[in-house]
């Protein structure tokens, strides 16, 4: 069984044609650009439509943004044409609704997960978000609601009902992907800090070491599919 048909593999953060290149060289589906200016990720709207236009169609395009409005959703949509939104704020359902339906965009809403209660908000978003990302709440004293580097206890999505389409996401790195994938069993992973070599720079040599590992998990594990 072959690792890349069974788990979708999100690269976040990412701001240079070589790090987008060797993405999608190891397998990447998604590739992720950060519009949020307090993120040492952020890139400005004209990179971030040359980076994806770059990509070209050899992977899905993500743009990341926290709690949007309406004139910021316009301009990323006209001017990035990405394949996806990830909402990573505080978007309701409705508001969810209402960028899905205004843009015609697949979205991804990302859910905070410190506790089995929290999986509890998952519910109205079905139906609506495309996908669930899954990722640890924001530790004290960052002023980021994502791209932390901190994981959460993947043992919590046992209680998830298996037909939730969701990534698994935060503190994934080379070392720990295969217990993670064992033991939350995702349908797709997204990883951002394990794969820098500084906060906000991707190196092509984590991002090696990373797809790596994936190539090394094994059938058992891959139990994830939706
Ligand atoms: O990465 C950021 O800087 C960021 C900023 C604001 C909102 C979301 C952000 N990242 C979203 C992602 O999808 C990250 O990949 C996800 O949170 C996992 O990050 P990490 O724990 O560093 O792997």
């Amino acid at each position: 069984m072959n690792r890349m048909t069974e788990l979708d593999i999100k690269i976040c953060g990412l701001s240079t044609r070589e790090t987008v290149d060797v993405s999608i060289a190891r397998g990447a589906s998604h590739i992720g650009f950060v519009s949020f200016e307090k993120s040492p990720r952020h890139v400005e709207i004209e990179q971030m439509a040359e980076l994806a236009r770059h990509v070209d169609g050899r992977a899905k395009t993500v743009v990341v943004t926290v709690d949007p409005e309406d004139g910021e959703i316009d301009r990323l949509v006209t001017e990035v044409a990405p394949d996806w939104l990830q909402l990573h704020g505080r978007e309701s359902p409705e508001r969810v609704l209402a960028i899905k339906s205004a843009t015609g965009l697949s979205v991804m809403k990302a859910l905070p997960v410190a506790d089995v209660d929290d999986l509890d908000r998952i519910a109205p978003y079905l139906g609506i978000a495309d996908r669930i990302l899954l990722d640890s709440k924001r530790p004290k004293g960052s002023n980021l609601p994502g791209g932390n580097g901190v994981s959460f206890d993947w043992r919590l999505l046992a209680a998830l009902d298996r037909t939730v389409p969701f990534m698994l996401s935060g503190g994934l790195d080379a070392d720990n992907v295969e217990d993670a994938v064992r033991i939350a069993r995702p349908s797709g992973l997204d990883i951002s800090s394990g794969v820098e070599s500084a906060p906000g720079i991707k190196d092509v040599g984590r991002l090696q070491r990373f797809f790596d590992a994936l190539d090394r998990i094994g059938e058992d594990e891959l139990q994830g599919d939706l």
